[in-house]
This record gives C-alpha cells, structure tokens and sequence, in this order.
C-alpha cells in the first residue's frame, strides 16, 4: 500500500475537503461498512436498507465487468473515495494493482489502513495524474460533478471536460475501458424551493461544483471514446441516499456528538435534496461505458 499526497490547497480543494474531510468515523456511519458513496444495485423485492451493503457490492462486481477489469494488471479509480472499489477489485476481481487519485486525506488515511499491498492511493487531482505503464481499465464514480467549477463560462466548461475526457485517454490503454458514473441535470422547473435547495448544494455544501448536461459529455468524449453504453440509473442513488438518511436518523446523537449539529443538520438537508430531485427526474445518474478509441 503506498499512499502519496501532491498539489498545493486551492479553493477548489479546500471546496473538497470542506465535505470530504469529516470525519471516517462520521462517514462509516453514514455510509456502512462499505464506505461506498454512490448508488447501489437492488434486486427486486429487497429491503433496501437490509440489502445495502450487498447492493454496493453488486455494483462494484458490474462495474468490474464492464470495465473488463477482472485480472487487469493494472486499473485506476479516479475519485476512488475511501477505496472501497479499488479493494474488491484486488481481492475479489484479481486486480494486480489498483491505483486510486482522491483529494481527500482522511480517505486517503482510510485506504491506507485496509492494508492491501495491490492498492496505491495519491492525494492529487485527476490532472495532475501521470503515469508510466496504461491502465488497463478507469472508473470514475460520481466524482466528475467535482471536476468542472459551475463559475466558469460554458465554453470553459466544455474544455474542462474535453481535458478530462483527453487525460483519460493518455492514461488508458487502446480498447480500455472507462466506466463512468456520473449526475446529469435536466430543464428543472423554476419552483422557489427547488432553487434555494440547489443553491444550498452549489454554495454551501459542494461549492462550485457543476452537474453537467448529458450532451456535454457526448459532445467531449466523442472523438477519444466510443461509447458502449449509456444506462440511467438515477433510482440506484436516489435509494442509497434514502438508506444514508434512515442511517442518520437512526444514530442522529451519535452521528451530533462526533461532528456537531450542523454537519449533521447539512448532511440531512443535501441528501434529502439529492434524494427528491433524482427521484423526481431533475436530475440524472447516467453509467456511462466507454472505450479507448487507438
Ligand atoms: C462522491 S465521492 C465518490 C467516491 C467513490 N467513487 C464512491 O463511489 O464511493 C467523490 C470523490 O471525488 C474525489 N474528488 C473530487 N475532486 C477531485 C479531483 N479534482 N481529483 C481527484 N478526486 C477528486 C473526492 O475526493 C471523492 O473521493
């Protein structure tokens, strides 16, 4: 397990870390064991709650298939969180070497601690992520929503994606595949309340941070990738994040005595803001597939 920490704190960062950075302990009782932020896959019939953990696993083992990861020598998660991916992938998918780029230092810390000699994670941003040997597979799991500042001007924004998408090309292999799970935001009806709460998320919670529109993506990945598959699966998050809200409320003291009452009180109101606009198609949660064109 090597872990290496680069890059100066810019206010896109600190933006980061303002979220990322409570504390594991808060966050392991919030999320479950798996430590999985993202959407999970239920099947028919289960008890969401009861099913959770299992859900995210399911997910992961998707994932590692349409990523063609399973003995890959050597894969990256971008945004890997607290490495709960790049774990399975190592110890279930017989990943030889998996390398995670998060901001985050406590989950850094956290991937360190699972003791994996196959994992290597780094406290850097995706741009500045180099390396010698291609990766045979990438996953970026809703993280591209911290990528692009929501300030810049819309033609800033899609060169910002064209960078990301071109970076993913440099790192990856020809036929690599790029598994991508991602937000997305339709036309949201002007109601008064919708837009207070998506300010709430845009200033305060996630500064900065920008939900793209699916045509941006299409238009910045075409061209370095061809596109497999495109899956909505905005259900998939909207019910883990109904789970994370029956997590806290079940442990609220707890939850008050590790942080406070008002990371506890803005964690409630994001996730139940995420909850009802994905449940009610505002926004999107597209899996997106793609591979390396040569
Ligand atoms: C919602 S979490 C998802 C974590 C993980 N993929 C999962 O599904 O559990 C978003 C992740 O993106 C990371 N992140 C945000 N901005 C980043 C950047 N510029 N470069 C690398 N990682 C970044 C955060 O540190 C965090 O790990």
């Amino acid at each position: 397990m090597t872990t290496v920490e680069i890059g100066s704190v810019t206010p896109e960062v600190a933006a980061i870390r303002h979220h990322y950075e409570v504390s594991n302990e808060f966050y392991r009782l919030l999320l479950g064991p798996t430590m999985m932020y993202s959407g999970g896959y239920w099947e028919d019939g289960e008890d969401l709650r009861a099913a959770h953990d299992i859900a995210q696993e399911r997910k992961i083992d998707v994932f590692a298939e349409l990523g063609r990861a399973k003995g890959a020598a050597r894969v990256l998660d971008i945004g890997s969180g607290w490495g709960t991916l790049l774990n399975r992938l190592t110890t279930v998918h017989g990943v030889e070497h998996a390398v995670g780029v998060t901001l985050s230092r406590t989950q850094a810390d956290h991937t360190a601690s699972l003791g994996n000699p196959r994992i290597e994670v780094r406290v850097e941003s995706w741009e500045d992520h180099h390396t010698d040997r291609p990766y045979d597979a990438a996953f970026c799991v809703n993280a591209l929503e911290h990528f692009v500042l929501a300030s810049l001007p819309p033609r800033e924004r899609i060169k910002r994606f064209q960078a990301f998408f071109d970076k993913c090309h440099s790192l990856l292999r020809p036929g690599g595949r790029l598994v991508l799970h991602v937000m997305t935001v339709e036309r949201p009806p002007l109601r008064r309340e919708l837009i207070d709460d998506l300010k709430f998320l845009q200033r305060e919670e996630f500064a900065g941070c920008y939900i793209p529109h699916l045509h941006e993506l299409a238009a910045t990945c075409e061209g370095s990738f061809e596109v497999i598959e495109i899956r909505n699966e905005r259900e998939a998050f909207s019910r883990a994040c109904r789970v994370w809200l029956q997590n806290l409320a079940e442990r609220r003291e707890e939850a008050v005595a590790m942080e406070s009452e008002q990371v506890v009180a803005r964690f409630e109101r994001y996730l139940d803001i995420f909850a009802y606009t994905l449940e009610d198609g505002i926004f999107n949660n597209f899996r997106i597939v793609l591979a390396r064109r040569p």
